[in-house]
């Protein structure tokens, strides 16, 4: 089974602070039905998930992780030094990773040693050390559970509208330098976010209404309407996002 945007399932919820919340159970619930070895998720960056990082990190909701058996990644990552302001892991690490008891070798930010590329194909290989195998078996997902967020331009991860890593049909991990944001990017590739038994979109704020739109009817020309999963789409957007088709 593939999922593409147009069979996503969609949920409406009031605030950015529910979509925050239903993701963080969603998080809990992943994890909890692993039935063997470690829940592999990848994270989102951008700001959309800071909410849900903090409402994460809180004794209450931490408490009902088993961190042993979480392996968290990036779905994309600026180029920048570590502990830069604008690197999604740093801000995840802020927000969450300080405050939970993570196992440090279960974190995976992406690397920003050495070239772009290089760093690109170390990542893949982190990837592949964890998935076991160096080829995405269909059947058995990469990723229990992606999360992505949706740009203004209808990027999601690092897929910027005329990046040429959109047409990477192999590679797990790919390099962007869109013009409209700044940094270079490290991001997951189509193929690798396809082998996933979830995907959540977090979509929040006005200023989202047109891109959902077009997300909701699978438009092909954003990079955000070409994601399939191969497993399930869950789009959560707040009411100020879902506007008019809510
Ligand atoms: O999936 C993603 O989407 C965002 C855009 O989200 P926003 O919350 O910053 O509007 C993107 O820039 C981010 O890095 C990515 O992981």
């Amino acid at each position: 089974m593939t999922t593409d945007m147009r069979h996503a399932i969609v949920d409406v919820l009031e605030t950015a602070d529910a979509v925050a919340m239903r993701m963080a159970e969603l998080f809990i619930r992943t994890v909890k039905e692993k039935a063997e070895g470690k829940a592999r998720i990848a994270l989102s960056g951008g700001s959309t998930p800071k909410k849900l990082f903090t409402i994460l990190a809180r004794p209450d909701m931490a408490g009902q992780v088993d961190w042993s058996r979480v392996e968290l990644f990036y779905g994309d990552e600026r180029y920048v030094a570590e502990g830069h302001a604008d690197s999604n892991h740093a801000s995840a690490r802020e927000l969450l990773l300080s405050r939970v008891s993570i196992p440090a070798g279960q974190v995976h930010p992406m690397p920003t040693a050495t070239t772009a590329a290089e760093d690109a194909a170390r990542y893949q290989g982190t990837l592949q050390k964890s998935y076991g195998a160096t080829e995405l078996e269909p059947g058995r997902p990469l990723f229990d559970l992606v999360m992505l967020g949706l740009g203004t331009d209808g990027h999601t991860a690092s897929l910027f509208p005329g990046e040429p890593v959109l047409d990477e049909k192999t590679a797990w991990v790919g390099v962007a330098a869109p013009s409209t944001a700044p940094h270079e990017r490290l991001t997951l590739t189509y193929p690798a976010i396809a082998s996933s038994a979830l995907v959540v979109f977090l979509v929040t704020g006005e200023n989202k209404v047109p891109m959902l739109a077009r997300l909701r009817q699978g438009d092909g020309s954003i990079p955000s309407g070409r994601i399939v999963s191969e497993g399930k789409i869950l789009i959560l957007a707040d009411r100020a996002a879902a506007g008019e088709l809510s």
